[in-house]
């Protein structure tokens, strides 16, 4: 899916413009994107959207029809917006920054980049508002899903939001994050082919209403599907659907095929599935599933399974493709350092009256410490400064706490995506990001997953960055120390 140039806020291209007249446009800087907190208030986020990143990147230019739109917009006076210099610059632009990323599936948690961009302040600033508008979204819906995969535990989960999405672009996106966060298959045929998720579905209640009965609709079905029959049982009468369900196996084993299961679409699914599994069973079709969908959300399918529910796949829709809880990753992009051409780097950094809003300096990695058994925390450090060995963690909400992390093993969170506008990373697809967020999720410690008032897990600033950072802080609110 290719974007143009101009899915991009008004402000950049006009501040692009002004940096070109200012003689500023080559100057060299960095940005990062990440996230102030994790969503549904939880203990991380599970990174997602940088393979649509990476291809609107690699087509980053200008067609000559971009160009003339932008030569006829226009500013307060009825004159030409844009300065024709600009725009010229704009026609021969090539994409030449270097970008860092966290690989799709990997957990990640608050003020660490998820991506950063080094180059061409201009360029820079151009592609601010689509890496956010990507990456928001889908680390947002991968977050949710991974939620609900911790919530069915081994069970399956199915996507079935497209109906209920944010529009079909907002649909793909969510069926592929979803995929990435723990969804076993989705309902969006689209998103099958276009992403290779597994596409798996039943049947609605308008096929139960074209019949006369429901016992015709489900013979019809169990002819014509007999390979893919889950009964949706609760257009009238939740449990006699299931025993007519049951009815059904003869025709289907006939056909050689076994009855794949009913799901429940309504009422109170913890009791109706229990009595359904007794039904099947007495049927002698333990092996039948049992889907649920209704309205599902993590809590609702935890509290489920603690009321033992014979839930085997459950279907949500609504909940997940919407982050229904949560309408939005609070992701930003904020400049950390720039320097002239030829000169050297200076530090950048936001005030605020919310200290976590205060801005981060330097051009920022992430090592992520390993114990041997556990993730044991993640240093946020600045390159141009360098590690103060033996690394420790300082926690940077109180520096009082710091963790030494110096003896573990660590791996470089950031990878590299573009060296001088060129692609060095092929994203490993959908499948390969689902894999990841399964394992690497596994080896943090499981309180981290928790729903309710989940483990903080470690993040802290290298020494010397913390020292930094305070020193910025108090030299723009006037207090530097002689
Ligand atoms: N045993 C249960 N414990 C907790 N929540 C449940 C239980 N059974 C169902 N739910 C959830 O309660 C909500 C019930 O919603 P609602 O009242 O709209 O459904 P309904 O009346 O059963 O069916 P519908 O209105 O779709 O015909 C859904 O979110 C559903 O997933
Ligand atoms: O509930 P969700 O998590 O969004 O899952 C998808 C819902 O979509 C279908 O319902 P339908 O469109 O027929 O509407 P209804 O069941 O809500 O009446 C299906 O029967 C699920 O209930
Ligand atoms: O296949 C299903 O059961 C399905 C698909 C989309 C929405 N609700 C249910």
């Amino acid at each position: 899916m290719n974007h143009s140039v101009l899915l991009t806020d008004l402000y950049q291209l006009t501040m692009a413009d002004a940096y070109y007249q200012s003689g500023k446009a080559e100057d060299e800087a960095v940005f990062h994107l990440y996230f102030r907190k994790p969503p549904f208030k939880g203990g991380y986020a599970l990174a997602c959207g940088l393979e649509r990143a990476a291809e609107f990147l690699e087509n980053f230019r200008f067609s000559s029809e971009e160009i003339s739109y932008l030569s006829r917009l226009t500013g307060a006076d009825g004159k030409r917006l844009f300065s024709e210099d600009f725009l010229d610059a704009m026609a021969e632009l090539k994409f030449t920054c270097d970008v860092d990323a966290v690989e799709e599936g990997t957990p990640v948690f608050a003020n660490e980049p998820l991506i950063r961009v080094r180059g061409p302040i201009s360029q820079c600033q151009l592609i601010e508002t689509p890496l956010l508008n990507f990456v928001n979204f889908e680390t947002l819906i991968a977050t949710k899903a991974s939620r609900l995969r911790e919530a069915v535990k081994d069970d399956q989960l199915l996507e079935f939001g497209m109906r209920r999405a944010q529009g079909p672009d907002g649909a793909m996106a969510a069926s592929r994050a979803a995929y990435v966060g723990g969804a076993d298959a989705t309902s969006n045929v689209l998103a099958g082919m276009k992403f290779g998720i597994p596409v798996k579905g039943t049947h609605a209640h308008s096929w139960v209403m074209s019949f006369d009965t429901e016992r015709e609709a489900f013979e019809a079905y169990a002819r014509a599907m007999p390979h893919n029959s889950v009964f949706l049982v609760d257009t009238y009468d939740t449990l006699d659907g299931v025993r007519r369900a049951t009815e059904m196996a003869k025709i289907i084993e006939e056909k050689g095929h076994r009855l794949g299961g009913i799901r429940l679409d309504s009422g109170d699914l913890a009791y109706l599935s229990i009595e359904a599994r007794k039904i099947l069973d007495q049927a002698g079709l333990n092996d039948a599933k049992i889907v649920a969908s209704n309205d599902l959300n993590e809590n609702i399918i935890e509290s489920l399974k603690a009321q033992g529910a014979r839930i085997d796949v459950w279907g949500v829709g609504t909940q997940l493709a919407t982050a229904y809880d949560q309408p939005a990753l609070g992701g930003v992009y904020k400049l950390a350092a720039i320097r002239e051409k030829g000169g050297d780097w200076e530090h950048r950094l936001k005030l605020s009256e919310q200290a976590v809003k205060v801005s981060t300096p330097g051009i920022l990695g992430v090592r992520r410490y390993f114990d041997g058994q556990t993730y044991a925390g993640d240093l946020i450090y600045d390159e141009l400064s360098g590690i103060d060995e033996p690394a420790t963690l300082v926690d940077p909400a109180d520096f009082t706490r710091r963790k030494p992390v110096s003896t573990f093993e660590f791996e470089e969170l950031l990878v590299p995506i573009f060296r001088d506008g060129s692609r060095v990373y092929q994203s490993p697809g959908a499948e390969a990001a689902r894999r990841r967020a399964r394992t690497e999720l596994l080896k943090f410690h499981a309180s981290i997953r928790r729903f309710m008032n989940p483990h903080e897990y470690p993040v802290g600033f290298d020494a010397r960055l913390h020292t930094l950072k305070t020193e910025l802080i108090l030299k723009a609110r006037g207090l530097a120390q002689p």
